[in-house]
């Protein structure tokens, strides 16, 4: 089940409020700008699957927003709870940046968690399967995946080289709540 929970900066511990419903996530997250849709994720992907083998399966869709809406780059993200690297790969988003384009998700398997740190508030954004996540560009936010990560996410960029962050340099992401584990976010 997508999650919205909205703390003010200060206050990890106590959500200001706490939303489960796709509409009202929508609503809360598009008063500060950032996108969040459902997509079809109608073509079985499971996390772990090759980058080829997913972008095959969603050409269309990436094909459509490359051509509607200017990215220009794409690639995917997939990891299952053994893949070896997964507690380096955990640690190279767990730290506030930003980016100098919008950041585009669509996640087509599994779940993951974005936290957008706007203004004085800090947005929990728990993705699931099927969620669109677009975060403006300058935003300052952490990606968890949780100890054992399962998801597959579509990347789209406006920049040809693809990820590159600037960091904040705050430790603020240490005091959030991290991802549970897949089970008990449902
Ligand atoms: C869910 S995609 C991996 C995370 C990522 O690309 C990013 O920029 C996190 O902030
Ligand atoms: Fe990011
Ligand atoms: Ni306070």
């Amino acid at each position: 089940m997508s999650r919205l929970r909205i703390f003010d900066e200060h206050h990890p511990h106590n959500p200001l409020s706490v939303h489960n419903d796709h509409a009202s996530i929508a609503r809360e997250l598009g008063k500060v700008g950032v996108r969040f849709e459902q997509w079809e994720a109608n073509h079985p992907v499971a996390p772990g699957a090759s980058q080829d083998e997913v972008i095959a399966a969603y050409r269309s869709d990436i094909d459509r927003l490359m051509r509607e809406e200017g990215y220009q780059s794409v690639d995917v993200i997939s990891l299952k709870p053994d893949h070896p690297d997964r507690a380096a790969l955990r640690q190279k988003f767990l730290s506030e940046h930003t980016h100098s384009e919008d950041e585009v998700r669509f996640f087509v398997a599994g779940a993951g968690q974005f936290t957008l740190h706007i203004g004085e508030k800090v947005y929990d954004v728990g993705c699931e399967q099927g969620d669109l996540i677009g975060v403006p560009d300058g935003t300052r936010h952490w990606f968890d995946m949780s100890e054992a990560p399962y998801f597959v996410a579509i990347r789209l960029f406006t920049n040809k080289d693809g990820w590159v962050a600037q960091f904040t340099g705050s430790d603020i992401a240490g005091q959030f709540p991290r991802m549970e584990p897949l089970a008990s976010l449902a």
